[in-house]
């Protein structure tokens, strides 16, 4: 019998939910570790404060003697909750968040005078050892010569007995190395583009605010189930199995109440979540089984970019005392439900507007339109850049299968404002008579709070839905980094709304026009730019391929093809222009996402070819012997009758040969291709060579294993099955 399968389903069948009480209410808890306003006014001096409220606010920078202060009193504060050590906490290019811890502790040169010392040097700045960090050639590996620096937007946080800095890292000659400072950077383009628009509509607009809510989807498996496949270990899906007979058809887990040791796991994540300040609210069971989604409140988009990796650490750390492991991959589980990491996106005027929520009165909504139809003309104008900025090898997974949208990018708007565009569509060229105007107000502009009331419609089949006063960016992986599809979004809107606001100028300066009528006159065009991205029907159906294919957008499957976009020259142009990367930043980016997506495949060829020689043919071949036996002894009783007797036995011994040949061609030729990409020195070649030699037989040698799966003996079968990993709770 299979040893650590069994020992597994052992231990996951006699587990019971962990006792777990709130230490107090949410309202109570939340942020209190948090170096937020309440614990600034309390720990630092007024000059301090304001230093650390204009570094938010204005961008202010803050002087090496105001940052001892400011650091004199974080110190003080972690030392009061008993925190030991600190650590810039920053998102290196590996996707995830890395820290190296310091000691407060220190001792003068002769080891005498022990004191806790942090002052603005070790706040302001350090130098990790990060050498080995992805780079993409910005740095050699022999200089690593990066730093982090503090990012006084995104507040100071303890986790366990450590004080984490949220910090952008960068290369020493400037470059960025991380994934905030491009987004910090998109953040300050969109913020300047999008308050010169608001201008024509309110002169008080000073700033504006991206803002972000993202809903995190996951499985929760048994610790010791996950543990016992060494694909889930080691790539975070599962390379092979047969599908489970019963899977999400009957929608019993989505629509059930959440199983009480998944419900335990939450309600000590979310304290988890309040102690840290990360406003969750949602939780509930996802579409697949065993998948489940938690959602915060929506925050300015840098916090909740840091705010999303941080709970992806801490999800993982508070589902080891629950003996769960919390799988982020976009698609663990062949045919059920993937996970996503939905973006609910919009901007905030600091007058407290949402420019994506129709208001009350018709000129805050030709405001809320401008914002609107700029959104989706930048959408249209980039649709291959924000594809490839989701473009993940495992995000490839997800994408058009199982309620996933599609790899196409269009945007879903609603029956109600297509046919606002349409009547916008018509407006007169040039001047607007006065009943022209008063009409567009009443009647349409005028009328959006209205028609949305009643748009309950949603599109869950759109990678990017408008959905009343937000756009849903929904082709986002579970497991990325927010940052990257949110860097994108926001540059090339920013790059719209300047578009957008010059060529109103032209017109007030040129043709004489009053600025509604120049308003007008440009989103009716752009809205006839912009045709061909709106798509209100179904994402999933073949017909929408067809169809996007004859509109011209793009539909990259894989993602070799899809990151290209990062380098065109319209992607390169645009970084540059806004600031956001320059050319080298651009490139290295491209380079280290190709070489990651290599590897990835290159680690699961590895793993497929190891577990399917390793642990399913000795399986097979083991089972096929007891065949063996059995249709020897049948001969030795029945003589010359056996064949009809042991007919069904050989016919398996026979099938189970079939496949044993099947997985070792099929590994064998798998193996050759990967030698020869490896040959490859240009990084986008090698990645279309591990995509499409390489991979493909990833398919073959599952077939093979799967069918083995189910003809070998189930007692033998050493890897735990769908069914066991799906269903147990
Ligand atoms: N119910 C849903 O919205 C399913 C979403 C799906 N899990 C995704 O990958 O995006």
């Amino acid at each position: 019998m299979s040893t650590l399968r069994f020992q597994a389903l052992q231990e996951a069948s006699n587990r019971k939910p962990v006792h777990f009480e709130e230490i107090d209410r949410k309202s109570n808890l939340f942020g209190s570790n948090v170096f937020n306003e309440k614990a600034m006014k309390q720990y630092l001096t007024s000059d301090a404060l304001k230093g650390v409220r204009d570094a938010i606010q204005h961008g202010t920078k803050i002087d090496r003697k105001l940052a001892d202060y400011i650091a004199m009193g974080m110190k003080e504060w972690a030392l009061a909750k008993g925190v030991t050590h600190y650590t810039h906490w920053f998102q290196p290019l590996t996707g995830t968040t890395a820290e190296k811890h310091d000691a407060f502790f220190d001792t003068s040169y002769d080891g005498s005078d022990p004191v806790e010392k942090f002052g603005g040097a070790q706040l302001v700045q350090q130098e990790p050892d990060a050498s080995s960090f992805p780079n993409g050639g910005i740095r050699n590996t022999f200089e690593a010569r990066g730093y982090t620096a503090w990012d006084p937007t995104s507040p100071a946080f303890i986790y366990g007995t450590t004080l984490c800095i949220p910090t952008v890292f960068i290369a020493y000659t400037g470059e960025a190395l991380d994934n905030k400072i491009p987004l910090l950077r998109a953040l300050s383009a969109i913020d300047e583009a999008a308050t010169e628009v608001c201008k024509y509509f309110d002169k008080n607009v000073k700033k504006v605010t991206a803002t972000l809510g993202w809903e995190q989807e996951y499985f929760l498996i048994d610790k010791a189930l996950a543990n016992s496949r060494p694909d889930l270990m080691m790539t975070g899906r599962t390379l092979l199995g047969h599908t489970s007979a019963k899977g999400q058809q009957l929608d019993d887990h989505y629509f059930g109440s959440i199983p009480t040791r998944a419900l335990t796991y939450m309600r000590d994540l979310e304290q988890e979540c309040m102690l840290l300040g990360i406003p969750v609210k949602t939780r509930h069971n996802e579409v697949a089984p065993n998948q489940f989604e938690l959602a915060p409140i929506f925050e300015e988009t840098n916090l909740a970019v840091d705010h999303n990796s941080l709970l992806m650490d801490v999800m993982q750390r508070v589902a080891e005392r629950h003996d769960f492991k919390v799988l982020f991959h976009e698609k663990p589980f062949k045919g059920v439900n993937g996970s996503g990491k939905h973006n609910n996106w919009s901007l905030a005027t600091d007058t407290g507007v949402n420019l994506l929520s129709p208001s009350k009165t018709p000129m805050s909504n030709l405001q809320f339109l401008t914002f609107f139809i700029n959104t989706i003309k930048a959408v249209n104008d980039y649709e291959t850049l924000l594809r490839a900025s989701i473009a993940t090898a495992s995000n490839d997974h997800r994408l058009g299968a199982n309620e996933a949208p599609p790899a196409i990018i269009s945007v879903f708007i609603g029956a109600q404002l297509s046919k606002v565009l349409l009547e916008l569509e018509s407006v007169t060229t040039g001047k607007l008579s006065p009943e022209e105007k008063t009409d567009l107000k009443l009647n349409v502009v005028g009328k959006i709070p209205d028609v949305l009331l009643d748009n309950t419609d949603r599109n869950r089949t759109s990678p990017f839905a408008f959905t009343g006063n937000k756009f849903e960016f929904r082709a986002v992986g579970s497991n990325s980094n927010c940052s990257n599809a949110m860097t994108t979004l926001n540059a090339i809107v920013a790059k719209q709304l300047i578009d957008f606001k010059n060529e109103v100028e032209n017109l007030i300066e040129n043709k004489d026009m009053k600025k509604d009528d120049a308003i007008f006159n440009v989103l009716r065009e752009y809205i006839k730019q912009s045709k061909k991205i709106l798509f209100e029907g179904d994402g999933y159906s073949d017909a929408w391929e067809k169809e996007a294919a004859k509109r011209g957008l793009s539909n990259f499957k894989t993602t070799p093809e899809a990151i290209k976009a990062k380098v065109s020259k319209q992607a390169l142009d645009l970084f540059e222009e806004l600031g956001i990367f320059n050319h080298v930043e651009a490139e290295a980016r491209y380079e280290i996402e190709l070489e990651e997506y290599t590897k990835k495949i290159q680690i699961e060829g590895r793993v497929l070819g190891d577990i399917a020689r390793n642990h399913v043919i000795p399986t097979a071949i083991r089972y096929q012997n007891t065949l063996i036996e059995n249709v020897k002894g049948l001969k030795e009783i029945f003589g010359k009758e056996f064949e009809t007797i042991a007919k069904e036995q050989i016919t398996l011994i026979k099938e189970i040969s079939g496949h044993i040949e099947g997985i070792n061609t099929k590994v064998l030729a798998m193996t050759n291709e990967r030698k020869k990409a490896n040959q490859l020195t240009d990084a986008q070649k090698m990645a279309e060579a591990y995509c499409n030699k390489v991979k493909p037989y990833f398919e073959d040698i599952r077939n093979h294993c799967d069918k083995l799966e189910l003809l070998v003996d189930d007692e033998s079968w050493t890897l735990t099955k769908y069914r066991e990993l799906l269903f147990t709770k």
